[in-house]
């Protein structure tokens, strides 16, 4: 496998990659809604999400891929009652066929973030 990072992205929180690429496959780790500085954008869900966004997609910039590669996404989600929000900005990021997706909510996020995104590209 060969890890790869990239400076169009905020710095990791912790021991991990930005992404994995394993054969035709890139793994992605969660984003988090951290500007190119390490600060949280604001704590407004719409905004955060925009931000997670384009943070996947500086991930996937540096491994010559772009939104349409992505074949799955995970969304986490502190509050279920921001998935309409969510949903929204989401959508402007993805056109054409979409990719696979989950979304959960879960009890807390890192760094208390309002969402989180992983994603799984394909380089065929
Ligand atoms: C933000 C993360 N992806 C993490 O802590 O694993």
């Amino acid at each position: 496998m060969q890890p790869i990072n990239s400076d169009k992205a905020p710095a990791a929180v912790g021991p991990y990659s930005h992404g994995v690429r394993t054969g035709d496959l890139f793994y992605s780790s969660g984003q988090v809604p951290l500007t190119l500085e390490g600060k949280i954008v604001s704590e407004d869900v719409a905004e955060q999400t925009a931000q997670v966004l384009d943070n996947i997609g500086g991930v996937l910039d540096v491994a010559g891929l772009d939104y349409s590669n992505i074949v799955k996404t995970t969304i986490f989600i502190a509050d279920m009652n921001d998935f309409a929000v969510i949903n929204e900005v989401y959508a402007k990021y993805f056109t054409g066929k979409l990719p696979a997706r989950s979304c959960v909510e879960v009890s807390r996020l890192p760094l208390d973030a309002k969402v989180e995104i992983e994603v799984v590209a394909s380089f065929e």
